[in-house]
């Protein structure tokens, strides 16, 4: 799909909502927004910023990107549900100069510019896991409150290009814990709410073990108790503002402004690879070659559906630019991940282009 400079947000929106229908139904999601420097991705994923670039503005409705919107989507998804009501979770981190760092640690202040927390890793058998901190959050309002925050210490920095260019990687995980029955297993056909596993919100869990318990009851022992059939699973829902790919000359950099440049075009260019090394069905994937790559791994290569918002400029002096994001997004497009989900049918894989006015 592609959208012209004039279509509005709602246009871009309406190709994003079946995913948090798909996020309610139990599988992961990723939706990246990927371009050069000032062609539109935080216009796109936030919506348009105030002029002192700290805060969104949200009472400019109709210009909400995907990120608030996706918020009250989400919430307005879980009320319709009640009794699937998950808490939703919230971590934001952004990946400056391949380090990570959380924008939600409690010990950082958005009044100290550039005072933030790395985010701390731990090691599970062989795989590296991040643990950011992270926020339950009740309402969209209140998942706003925590990106604003976020925002405000995200590293940005004047280019020839870009007045207000972001110069780290911005990535909102949303986290909903819910339980699944893996007896409605097998690929559905689709991806309908009717065709999913059936999902219980840690409320049901918690009802069912206070009921087996006062019965004196082991775990799905009870007649019709399909408890012991359930597994617990976390549905996540990770919402990407990439940095822009960057040439030095065109956006005059020098000093700390130019390794900044550096860092994100090699952050990219991991990016393509990993995606390379897919399409290509190499046995190794090289994820560990950058933070932003082995962050998302589990996104781009596992079994996340994942769309990508390609940002593009009509104007001629960036063709070149241009052509490099279709191709990144052409290679995301053809690369064959097999199952989505838990158990779902072969990954929904789109991109969509995007053109700034
Ligand atoms: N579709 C659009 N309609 C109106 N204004 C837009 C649109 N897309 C982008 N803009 C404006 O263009 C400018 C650059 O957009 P934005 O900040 O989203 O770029 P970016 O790709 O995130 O850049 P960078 O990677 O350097 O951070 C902003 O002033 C933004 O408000």
């Amino acid at each position: 799909r592609v959208y012209g400079p004039a279509e509005p947000q709602d246009a871009v929106f309406a190709d994003v909502r079946p995913l948090l229908t798909s996020l309610l139904d139990g599988y992961n999601v990723c939706i990246m927004a990927y371009g050069q420097t000032g062609s539109g991705k935080s216009y796109t994923m936030l919506g348009p910023q105030s002029k002192n670039h700290e805060a969104l503005l949200l009472e400019t409705r109709g210009d909400l990107g995907v990120i608030p919107k996706a918020a009250e989507e989400l919430f307005r998804l879980i009320s319709e549900n009640p009794p699937q009501s998950p808490e939703v979770e919230v971590s934001i981190v952004e990946v400056y100069n391949n380090e990570v760092f959380d924008l939600l640690a409690k010990d950082i202040s958005p009044a100290v510019p550039g005072a933030k927390r790395d985010v701390i890793a731990a090691k599970e058998g062989k795989k590296e896991l991040f643990l950011p901190t992270s926020e339950l959050v009740n309402s969209a309002a209140e998942f706003m409150r925590l990106v604003e925050a976020g925002l405000q210490l995200r590293v940005k920095h004047p280019t020839l290009v870009h007045a207000d260019s972001s110069r780290s990687h911005l990535i909102i995980t949303v986290t909903l814990p819910m339980a699944t029955s893996p007896d409605s297993s097998g690929c559905p056909s689709d991806h309908t709410l009717d065709s999913m596993p059936t999902c219980h919100s840690p409320r049901r869990m918690v009802r069912e073990k206070q009921r087996a318990s006062s019965l004196d009851l082991p775990l799905g022992a009870g007649p019709g108790d399909s408890l012991a059939h359930l597994q617990q699973v976390r549905a996540r829902l990770q919402l990407v503002d990439l940095a822009g790919s960057e040439c030095a000359g065109m956006s005059g950099v020098t000093g700390p402004a130019l390794r900044e440049a550096s860092w994100i075009n090699r952050s990219l260019a991991a990016l393509g690879d990993v995606l390379g090394a897919l399409w290509e069905g190499r046995g190794h994937i090289p994820y560990r070659n950058s933070k932003l790559t082995h962050l998302l791994q589990d996104a781009i290569g596992g079994d996340a559906k994942l769309l990508v918002v390609l940002c593009v400029s009509p104007c001629q002096e960036h063709l070149v630019a241009t052509l490099q994001s279709l191709s990144f997004g052409a290679r995301a497009r053809q690369v064959q991940r097999g199952c989505v989900g838990r158990r779902g049918p072969p990954a929904a894989r789109k991109h969509t282009i995007r053109q700034p006015s």
